[in-house]
């Protein structure tokens, strides 16, 4: 199949790679590891998104998770609107910012109070300051692949655009920083124990993607959660779930509600702005309160809670709060997780699927992935074409294979069997 002509992609990203870095403003939208001049995107409604040469493709990066309901839903987009009619920001607090405290309290189990940050980068920055005011400690365990913004404690052994890059810990992070982060393996408890053991009294905090979703798509394995939380109980440290990328995907609550698992703390970001910039951190009041100016440690920020981003994530937040939404979620998650298996299998190419509801990703490899290892393992090269193959038929995908694929209520069967036909010429041709 021949690569369709995108002369106007091609245009643009010369002009912005003169101007941005790299020509993009997150490097994993540089395409680094697919190779190939990246889509840019003029539009997008429900599941689509259109490029500037005006081809049409299904969108399964959807932001990298924020848009729950597809591209441009009515509801998100009139909120937008009216809240910037009234003004975009103006460094006094909000009634919507109560609105969506109390939706995120009233939702997230383990949150009393809850602080309106930027993005999730912010989010994890904050929670960490407040683990190490909380506990007096300065050390971290985070896992390897685990990914938590771009703070500079968590730069290390870091997934997503890190591992895609493959500088894990980035340079400019001063390295008596990076040597309070101490790297445990994912699902793997008896290597967070050793860090125990061996930092008694320095650990301050354990942060984890309860589902690792910035190395595919992998989820906890039994026991792993329920074992950190009693590690960090034993051991007065604060347990963090990074729900940035599955707070209110995999359910409204998080996988803290699926899972019954309870964090001190949690950030969140993505969802709960309705695909405006936001983030959040929250927990249990006694933890929050230590917070300025409730409390002495300090973080602050002149366009949080932003009246648009607010009232984006209010309307999502309400829109997701529909009976069978996150039903539907999951059939549809299933639909596309059993047809990628079958054409897989068709084709005889090994394959196995990383899914919790409507997060995944399809690893090529022969038998199941838990670890941050069996994800380096799976067949990463011949990921490539088929990224190609699905983009020239008409499913963009995200450019990398440690990034997970995301749906919304907008992809409904009709459009996740093309997703499925695409997978099968695909996979034929690799
Ligand atoms: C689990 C997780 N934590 C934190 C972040 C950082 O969020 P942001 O990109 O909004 O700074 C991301 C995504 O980038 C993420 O997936
Ligand atoms: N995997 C990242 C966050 O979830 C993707 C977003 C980015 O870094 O641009």
């Amino acid at each position: 199949m021949n690569a369709r002509p995108r002369p106007q992609s091609e245009a643009l990203f010369d002009a912005a790679q003169a101007l941005i870095p790299g020509g993009v403003n997150s490097p994993v939208r540089a395409w680094k590891a697919v190779g190939g001049t990246p889509v840019h995107v003029a539009r997008g409604y429900g599941p689509l998104v259109i490029d500037v040469d005006g081809y049409e493709y299904i969108d399964l990066v959807m932001s990298y998770g924020p848009l729950m309901l597809g591209h441009a839903p009515a509801s998100v987009t009139e909120a937008i609107i009216e809240a910037a009619e009234r003004g975009t920001t103006y460094g006094a607090p909000t009634g919507g910012e109560v609105q969506l405290a109390r939706k995120i309290v009233e939702l997230v189990p383990c949150v009393e109070k809850v602080r309106l940050v930027n993005s999730g980068t912010e989010a994890t920055m904050s929670a960490l300051r407040l683990a190490r005011a909380h506990t007096g400690r300065d050390a971290l365990i985070k896992f390897d692949g685990n990914y938590h913004g771009h703070g500079d404690s968590f730069l290390v052994k870091a997934g997503s655009g890190a591992l895609t890059l493959g500088e894990p810990d980035s340079p400019g992070v001063p390295k008596a920083l990076a040597e309070l982060t101490l790297v445990a393996d994912y699902n793997d408890l008896a290597s967070v124990e050793a860090l125990f053991d061996q930092n008694p009294d320095r650990i301050a905090a354990v942060f984890v993607e309860p589902v690792a979703g910035n190395m595919g798509t992998v989820p906890p394995v039994a026991g792993f959660l329920e074992g950190l939380r009693e590690l960090c109980t034993r051991h007065g440290a604060v347990l963090v779930f990074d729900e940035v990328m599955t707070g209110f995907r995999v359910a409204r609550g998080g996988y803290m509600e699926r899972c019954g698992v309870m964090p001190d703390l949690v950030t969140l970001g993505k969802v709960i702005g309705g695909g405006l910039p936001i983030g959040a951190y929250g927990g249990r009041a006694e933890l929050m309160n230590q917070v300025a100016p409730a409390g002495k440690m300090y973080q602050a920020g002149t366009l949080s809670g932003n009246p648009l981003a607010v009232a984006a994530g209010v309307a999502m937040l309400n829109e997701l709060s529909e009976p069978g939404v996150y039903e539907g979620l999951e059939a549809t998650g299933a639909r596309l997780e059993r047809g990628l298996l079958a054409a897989a299998a068709k084709h005889g190419v090994p394959m196995v699927v990383g899914r919790v509801g409507s997060m995944l990703c399809p690893y090529l490899a022969a038998s199941e992935v838990t670890t941050f290892g069996d994800v380096m393992a799976s067949d990463r090269a011949r990921w490539v074409p088929f990224f190609h193959g699905m983009l020239e038929r008409g499913v963009l995908l995200p450019p990398s294979p440690f990034e997970a694929w995301f749906l919304s209520t907008a992809h409904d069967d009709a459009t996740i069997d093309q997703v499925i036909e695409a997978a099968d010429g695909a996979l034929a041709a690799i």
